[in-house]
């Protein structure tokens, strides 16, 4: 779906105490999905409302909390004719998540130009995530995952692959963004510390099928 203005959506999720939808996004909390058209932002962030409530697990669980509680949601449109209006809200994000299809080629190289703006109207410290989408499409595979890897790790930033159809990763990219911006809001210089490369790695999970390349 890639009709309307800008970030959309934004009803899907519960928004934080105080924060009427129709009012200015409040900066806690608040998560954008971004990558070009049709790298599955939407159906990512529909996987994420619908499935929760389906699952049990831990994860499942933990993330509904965080959700309620804390994040704010903002599906974005990839097309390039609706930038200008997202650009308005990149400065109120607090986390992205920066989607690329891994069946889809110039949607992973204009990765570099999405950071480059992000880079631009971002907030400074702001959390970024990059996800390679579509993982259980292993037949159409056109970018490995190494790649999306090597990108990352040139960034900074975690990374994994995902798919919005199977639910693989997707939970637990938003917990792993709701563990980050709540360990910065209760920051303490002798407090524990949370990496939040350390916690994806830790619990991700790699499509059942890489055979492909
Ligand atoms: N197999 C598979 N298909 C997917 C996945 N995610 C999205 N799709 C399909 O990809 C197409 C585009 O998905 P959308 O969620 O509309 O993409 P978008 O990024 O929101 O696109 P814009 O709104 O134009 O920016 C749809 O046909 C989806 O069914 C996935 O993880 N696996």
């Amino acid at each position: 779906p890639a009709q309307g203005l800008g970030p959309r959506s934004q009803g899907a999720v519960q928004a934080p105490e105080g924060s009427p939808a129709s009012s200015p996004p409040s900066p806690r909390g608040q998560v954008m999905l971004l990558g070009d058209s049709g790298v599955g932002k939407t159906c990512f962030l529909i996987q994420f409302k619908d499935g929760a409530f389906l699952s049990g697990t831990f994860i499942a669980t933990v993330g509904i909390d965080f959700r309620v509680r804390w994040l704010q949601i903002w599906d974005t449109a990839g097309q390039e004719r609706f930038r200008s209006v997202t650009h308005a809200y990149y400065r109120d994000a607090q986390a992205l998540l920066l989607l690329y299809d891994i069946t889809n080629k110039s949607s992973f190289d204009n990765i570099r130009a999405w950071l480059t703006e992000i880079h631009e109207y971002a907030q400074r410290d702001v959390v970024i995530m990059l996800l390679g989408n579509k993982a259980d499409v292993s037949s159409e595979r056109v970018i490995r995952s190494e790649d999306g890897e090597t990108l990352a790790r040139e960034y900074g930033v975690p990374f994994m692959e995902t798919s919005a159809k199977t639910g693989m990763n997707v939970e637990l990219a938003f917990l792993a963004i709701a563990k980050e911006l709540k360990y910065r809001s209760l920051w303490q210089p002798d407090g524990p510390h949370f990496q939040i490369r350390d916690f994806v790695e830790s619990q991700k999970k790699q499509p059942s099928c890489c055979s492909f390349l």
